[in-house]
C-alpha cells in the first residue's frame, strides 16, 4: 500500500490535483481520503456557535480518528468515513463504507502539519498558489457551493485562514517531498506524481 499526503493553504488547487491524479488511474487502485470529512463532530453546539469556530486550527480536526483509519486500512480492514457538511458545518449521520486500496491520497490543509499523520505518508506532496490567488478562488468557490456570503468568507479569512495558514499550513511545506506550483493549471506536475502512482501499481 503505497499513503499519500498532499496539504496546501485553501485555495490552492489540492482537490483539483487529487481529481486530475486519480481521473487517469484504475478506480478499484485508489482511494481518497479528504481531511475535510474528519472535521470534530459539531453537532452538540447551535449552528450560530458553530459558525464561530476556528475551522483552520489543528484542533479543529479529528486527527486521532484520522490516523486510526488510515492504520486500519493499512492493516486491510475497511472503515466508515464521516460525511461532513459545509453548510450544516458539522458531521451528518451518514458515513461512507471505504475498503483498503493499493494507493490511499490524504489531502487537507494541515496533513502535513501533525507529525503521527505525517509518519504514515509514503510521499508528501504541497501544493503552492499564492495567497491572492487563493483567496480569489476561495471567494468563487464558497459563495458557490458552501453557502457562504462575501462578509463571511473575508471575516474568516482574516481572523482565522489568514492566521492559521501562517502558523501551521505554510510552515508545514518543509516537510514535502515534492512542491506543486499551482497559481496555473500544472499538468506536468500532475502527470509525474501519477507515474510515479503507476510505478508503484506494477
Ligand atoms: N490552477 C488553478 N487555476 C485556476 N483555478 C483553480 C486552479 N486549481 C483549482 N482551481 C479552482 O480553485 C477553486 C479551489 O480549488 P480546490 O481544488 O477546491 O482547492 P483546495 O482543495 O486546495 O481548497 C476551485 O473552484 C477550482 O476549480
Ligand atoms: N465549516 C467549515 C469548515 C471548514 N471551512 C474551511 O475549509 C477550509 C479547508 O478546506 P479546503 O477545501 O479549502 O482545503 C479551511 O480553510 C476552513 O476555513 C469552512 O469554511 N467552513
Amino acid at each position: 500500500m503505497l499513503i499519500i499526503g498532499i496539504a496546501g493553504g485553501t485555495g490552492c488547487g489540492k482537490t483539483t490535483v487529487v481529481k486530475q491524479i486519480v481521473e487517469e488511474l484504475p478506480k478499484d487502485e485508489v482511494v481518497v481520503i479528504s481531511q475535510d470529512s474528519y472535521y470534530n463532530d459539531l453537532a452538540h453546539l447551535t449552528k450560530e456557535e458553530r459558525s464561530k469556530v476556528n475551522f483552520d486550527h489543528p484542533n479543529s480536526i479529528d486527527f486521532e480518528l484520522l490516523i486510526a483509519h488510515l492504520n486500519k486500512l493499512r492493516a486491510g480492514n475497511t472503515i466508515e468515513i464521516p460525511v461532513y457538511s459545509f453548510v450544516e458545518e458539522t458531521r451528518l449521520a451518514k458515513t461512507i463504507t471505504t475498503i483498503p486500496k493499493k494507493v490511499i491520497i490524504v489531502e487537507g490543509i494541515l496533513v502535513l502539519s501533525n507529525p503521527e499523520l505525517r509518519k504514515l505518508f509514503d510521499i508528501k506532496i504541497y501544493v503552492h498558489a499564492d495567497s491572492d490567488e487563493r483567496l480569489i478562488r476561495r471567494l468563487q468557490r464558497d459563495i458557490k457551493e458552501r453557502g457562504h456570503d462575501f462578509d463571511k468568507v473575508l471575516h474568516r479569512y482574516q481572523t482565522a485562514v489568514k492566521p492559521m495558514h501562517n502558523e501551521f499550513i505554510e510552515p508545514s511545506k518543509e516537510f514535502a517531498d515534492i512542491i506543486i506550483p499551482n497559481n496555473h493549471y500544472n499538468t506536468v506536475a500532475v502527470d509525474m506524481v501519477r507515474t510515479i502512482i503507476i510505478e508503484k501499481l506494477v
